[in-house]
């Protein structure tokens, strides 16, 4: 066993796959767990892979057992917003109730450190100004409350059992590996980049922008997009704060400024010299007009300091990836 293993649970998917290569390239070894729902084995590339679900205790229980797992990191979650709203269930079951079991098995076992994927979706509506972690909660979504009820549960269990958990609020995680080895490949693809990029790849006919109506610049909704290597980095330090005794906590994951859907359109189109056509389409269920992360605290106490904050950046890495991957990644 070593003294260097970190569980990471939907490592093979998007944001979690990333973060596997930065611990690798950190010193720790990425132990990874997922059902492959989501996620891709192609994906895991930088330590040992269980396909399993964390849902179920034995699973859990075989890998807390097989490896001395110093704290977890955890990704495995359902994410597409539109979706929680049509089948809210599917996003409780998965979300609350299976972070239930998997915050169990880390109880059974004495393991009680915790990185949590949170969301701005955990706010709801905001003022259209960079929102800090005192804002006001209150979601509009089911996806929303599955992230904001973790965050609670955390807190009780916190006090109860001593498992010390930093909750990872992220704006709109966007890019990819800039070495080009890892990308974004959900399926289907509901993001605004990685669908844009398929439509300058010539895969779609024409992109659909949901609502040209909002109170915004130019009618279309404002998002705050992070990269996910900045991510990674946030995960970390906050990671490693907690591995040298360091209290758990609450943060924003943001660039704190926004783009409107038609600007990361005329961006892309720069950076592809596309021409990406465009329908405009009625308001997509559960979207907010405005969404922006203040992410001082993040800055503050864990030591932040995002790389690729510059949107050309962000959806530079990925149309590098797609161009390369453009049927994402080999099943
Ligand atoms: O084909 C598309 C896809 C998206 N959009 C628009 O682009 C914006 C961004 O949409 P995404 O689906 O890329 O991202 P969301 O803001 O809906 O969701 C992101 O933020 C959420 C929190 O609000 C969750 O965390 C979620 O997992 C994360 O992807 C939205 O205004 C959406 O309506 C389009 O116009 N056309």
């Amino acid at each position: 066993m070593a003294d260097n293993e970190i569980l990471v649970v939907g490592g093979a998917g998007y944001i979690g796959s990333h973060m596997c290569k930065y611990l690798w390239r950190r010193g720790y070894r990425p132990i990874v767990l997922d059902n492959l729902v989501c996620g891709h084995r192609a994906a895991v590339q930088w330590g040992p892979f269980i396909q399993g679900d964390i849902g179920d205790p034995e699973t859990l229980d075989r890998v807390f057992s097989e490896y001395d797992i110093k704290g977890v990191l955890h990704f495995a979650a359902y994410t597409c917003v539109p979706e929680s709203v049509d089948i809210p269930l599917k996003y409780y079951g998965n979300n609350v109730a299976n972070t239930i079991n998997l915050l169990q098995g880390m109880v059974r076992h004495g393991v009680n450190r915790l990185i949590f994927s949170s969301s701005c979706a955990t706010y709801g509506v905001s003022d259209g100004t960079p929102m800090s972690e005192d804002h006001v909660q209150h979601p509009i979504t089911p996806y929303g409350r599955t992230k904001w009820m973790v965050e609670q549960i955390l807190d009780d269990v916190e006090s109860a059992y001593g498992l010390r958990a930093v909750c990872l609020r992220y704006f709109n995680a966007a890019g990819a590996d800039p070495d080009g080895h890892l990308g974004e490949d959900h399926r289907p693809e509901t993001h605004l980049i990685p669908i844009i990029i398929k439509t300058a790849l010539g895969q779609r006919d024409f992109l659909s922008v949901y609502g040209d109506d909002y109170p915004t610049r130019d009618g279309t909704c404002v998002r705050d997009y992070i990269h996910v290597e900045d991510l990674a980095q946030a995960h970390l330090l906050a990671l490693e704060r907690l591995l040298a005794g360091g209290p758990g906590g609450k943060y924003n994951l943001g660039n704190g400024d926004g783009a409107t859907v038609r600007e990361v359109i005329e961006r892309t189109r720069g950076i592809t010299q596309a021409s990406i056509p465009v329908r405009f389409e009625e308001r997509r269920p559960g979207d907010v007009p405005v969404l922006i992360g203040s992410s001082e605290k993040a800055i503050r106490e864990l030591g932040w300091r995002p790389q690729y904050s510059d949107l050309d950046a962000i959806i530079e890495t990925a149309w590098n990836w797609h161009r390369r991957y453009p049927d994402g990644y080999p099943e």
